[in-house]
């Protein structure tokens, strides 16, 4: 059970019913330490439980340990106290049920777009490399940039970059997106056409889930709102969690957004993680 910075109890995310693909139970990490250096709590008692088809986003001010969880579901970083698990399994390292996507592009320049987004099928698995271009071609379509495929990143603009980036991560098909600030580096409009094309990837025709379970950190409510179902609010000194919300905003969203923003229900959504996040910045 979670609680709010002013001690009530939030309310209760829609976790129960299903059983968890990632979870976070009793989590603790603490970095440095070694020889007699500085440590820092990064994480405290953490409690998150995500169920299939479900998309969680992860918001709070900077240093609160958002990334940290990330790369714990990423299998890069251990924590100090507690356990991480993906269906259940301990997190022991890297895993081909995740695929991470960086807030940077992290294209590699010196590779053509489609190699860029065949990268992930070379290292995981054994297919030809025509059917790795047949892969990367189809991804590359959805994400409009089938005219873009023999191109080098830099002749790209920033939002074509991110829309290969995606690619990428989706051209394995992993059951789960790990998500850091995907979108933050891009201007408003093309942020929201970005946010509507991913959310038209995941979105299913007849169904309130997405098709993947969705791991998004942001520092942007908005964001949040849009794209999730749930919003867990982090605090920092230690990171923990202070809240979970549920957003109640029916699905398929990718062809309403900008009417969703203007929705009553979005805008109360927005006031109260404002707030909670406000009043934690009070309590520092
Ligand atoms: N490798 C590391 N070694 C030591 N301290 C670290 C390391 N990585 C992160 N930290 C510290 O742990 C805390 C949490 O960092 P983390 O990057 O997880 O937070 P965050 O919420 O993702 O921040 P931001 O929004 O700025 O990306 C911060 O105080 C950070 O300085």
């Amino acid at each position: 059970m979670t609680t709010s910075v002013t001690g009530e109890v939030a309310p209760k995310a829609r976790t129960e019913a299903r059983e968890s693909v990632l979870a976070a139970r009793n989590v603790s990490l603490t970095y440095g330490g070694l020889g007699g250096g500085r440590t820092v709590e990064a994480l405290r008692e953490v409690n998150i439980e995500v169920p299939k088809g479900q998309f969680v986003a992860l918001v709070g001010a900077s240093g609160c340990g958002k990334t940290s969880l990330l790369n714990m579901f990423a299998g890069l970083v251990e924590p100090t106290e507690g356990e991480v698990v993906i269906d259940e399994q301990p997190v022991r390292g890297p895993s081909n049920k995740t695929s991470y996507m960086f807030a940077r592009d992290g294209l590699l320049p010196w590779r053509r777009v489609h190699k860029n987004v065949e990268l992930g099928l070379e290292a995981r698995t054994s297919l030809s490399r025509a059917e790795r271009l047949a892969s990367s071609r189809k991804m590359l379509e959805l994400v409009g940039l089938a005219d873009f495929e023999k191109v080098y990143p830099r002749q790209l603009s920033h939002g074509m970059r991110q829309r290969a980036a995606i690619a990428r991560t989706l051209v394995t098909d992993p059951d789960i997106l790990l998500m850091d600030e995907p979108f933050g580096a891009l201007d408003a409009q093309t942020k929201l056409r970005l946010q509507a094309e991913f959310l038209d990837l995941l979105e299913q025709e007849g169904s309130d889930r997405v098709s993947k379970t969705v791991l998004f950190v942001t520092h942007d409510l908005n964001e949040a709102i849009l794209l999730a179902d749930r919003v867990v609010v982090m605090l920092p000194r230690p990171g923990r969690i202070a809240s979970d919300q549920p957003v109640d905003l029916p699905r398929p969203r990718s062809g309403n957004l900008k009417e969703i923003i203007f929705s009553p229900e979005f805008q109360r959504l927005h006031r109260d993680l404002f707030d909670l996040l406000q009043e934690g910045e009070g309590h520092e």
